[in-house]
């Protein structure tokens, strides 16, 4: 148990500004014997915690410039591979298109790229891996970059403050890892310290905004500079009718980078606070191994989707946002907001019909969707950045769509899923402040 204030005094420490310890106290919590020492690390610890909980104090996104319409990627797909002969199976690839509710999706692979790694659409030409990897390498740290300037210029402070990077993408491993080409690109400083969470799949977007709430909890003044940066580059397939699974995908998935920054005790006037982040979770369904995973081979990642998914999450994604809800007295899911992974048309309707949501409730998710596709673990933080924008289109009373509390929830392999509960700032007070007329992030999506 934490000692009261007065023993801290008894216990000699002198800790600097930031809650740590100087040389010469050091020493002294290596001397201190017994019930001293207790006390002196108890106090120690208590200094080094933030007060309150942490909130995002900025959001921001970014895609690569090409945009291809839905409607128009068959016919691309196909050519690009020599596939064109394949009549039966691009009429079925067209199918699934059009069921996907994606209007279109900006993606780095284009004709030109493709071109250029020629084993990207003919894998067995040999080195498909290493060129995917090649083209992971400076795609990922380039696009987080292009996210996190804006996301900088948001928050208002200037990049040397922040002090934590925590980062997450599915494209490509490398070693060093992509957290440490998009820090060096950043500018930021050496001492920054850096969490790579590579391969968590989609909730990866829940997961690390997760891991920088225990940072920015436990390190006082810490401001953790978040991205997901994700890409089709390793997972792009040619058209091939023994692995219908994989025109799904193809289908589905788009490049994008999310950016927010997670602080505690925002400094006022300085910083503004979009959302609190009260509470995070995870689980995995069990015996789902094989529902949605994927292996890094010569070809890339090969990614196998099943068509349980839509069901596996619909029926076991109330009892992890159940325990958060009760932290907040219940409130109906309909009195929520929502930012949640758009994995797919199916997993929404199958959502919405478990939790009975409705329609209007998973707009932001299916405007990200419709717009960029299903962005990996970035899905889930454009829906939160949209949801924001909306609430200031709408002359929302609070950031979450006029609601107080919402979810930020995704999901991957495992099958896991990621949440946390969220607690949204009134926009009449600090959110927009004096500067509600010239507040213009990013525009809300048509
Ligand atoms: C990366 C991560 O970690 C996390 C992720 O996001 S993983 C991706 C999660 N997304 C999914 O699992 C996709 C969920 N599915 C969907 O949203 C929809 O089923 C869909 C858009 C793919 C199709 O829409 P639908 O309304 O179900 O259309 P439906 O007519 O049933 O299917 C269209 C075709 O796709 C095929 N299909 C659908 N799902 C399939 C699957 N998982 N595998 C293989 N084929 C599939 C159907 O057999 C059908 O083929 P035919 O036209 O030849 O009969």
């Amino acid at each position: 148990m934490a000692p009261p204030a007065g023993n801290c005094a008894a216990a000699s420490l002198h800790n600097g500004d930031d809650g740590t310890l100087g040389g010469q106290d050091d020493a002294n919590v290596v001397v201190q014997g017994g019930a001293v020492a207790e006390r002196t690390i108890s106090c120690l610890r208590g200094r080094q915690a933030a007060e309150g909980v942490a909130t995002v104090l900025a959001i921001a996104t970014a895609v690569p410039p090409t945009e291809f319409l839905q409607s128009e990627y068959p016919d691309f797909l196909f050519r690009v591979c020599n596939c064109d002969a394949k009549i039966a199976l691009k009429d079925k690839f067209r199918r699934i298109c059009e069921k996907t509710e994606i209007r279109k999706r900006n993606i780095f692979l284009t004709e030109e790229v493709l071109k250029a790694n020629p084993s990207i659409c003919f894998p067995d030409a040999g080195h498909s891996l290493r060129d995917r990897q090649e083209v992971a390498a400076v795609q990922v740290p380039k696009l987080a970059q292009e996210a996190a300037v804006k996301a900088i210029k948001e928050w208002g402070r200037p990049k040397s403050d922040i002090t934590h990077v925590v980062f997450g993408t599915t494209c490509g491993i490398h070693m060093p890892g992509a957290d440490l080409q998009f820090s060096k690109l950043m500018g930021l400083e050496t001492t920054v310290k850096r969490v790579m969470m590579y391969q968590i799949g989609c909730n990866g977007g829940a997961a690390v905004v997760r891991v920088a709430k225990d940072l920015a909890e436990n390190n006082k003044g810490a401001r953790v500079l978040v991205v997901c940066s994700e890409g089709t580059a390793l997972g792009f397939v040619p058209p091939n009718e023994s692995k219908p699974e994989e025109l799904v995908e193809t289908a589905l998935f788009g490049d994008g980078a999310a950016c927010v920054i997670v602080g505690a005790d925002p400094i006022p006037k300085v910083e503004r606070s979009l959302f609190e982040l009260l509470w995070a979770g995870e689980c995995f369904i069990p015996e789902t191994d094989k529902a949605v995973y994927g292996n890094f081979t010569e070809v890339g990642m090969e990614f196998h989707l099943t068509r349980k998914v839509p069901f596996l999450i619909s029926e076991n994604i109330a009892k992890l946002l159940n325990q958060a809800r009760k932290i907040v007295n219940n409130p109906n899911w309909n009195d929520m907001f929502w930012a949640i992974h758009g994995g797919g048309p199916a997993i929404l309707k199958k959502i919405e019909t478990a939790l009975q949501l409705a329609p209007h409730k998973l707009a932001a998710t299916r405007e990200v969707l419709r717009e960029y596709g299903n962005v990996y673990s970035g899905s889930c933080l454009f829906a939160l950045d949209q949801i924001r924008l909306r609430s200031l289109a709408m002359d929302a009373s609070t950031t979450g769509e006029s609601c107080e509390y919402g979810f930020l929830c995704a999901f991957g392999p495992g099958v896991t899923i990621d949440a946390l509960l969220l607690r949204s700032v009134p926009t009449s007070t600090n959110y927009f402040g004096d500067d509600k007329e010239n507040y213009t992030p990013n525009a809300v999506l048509p």
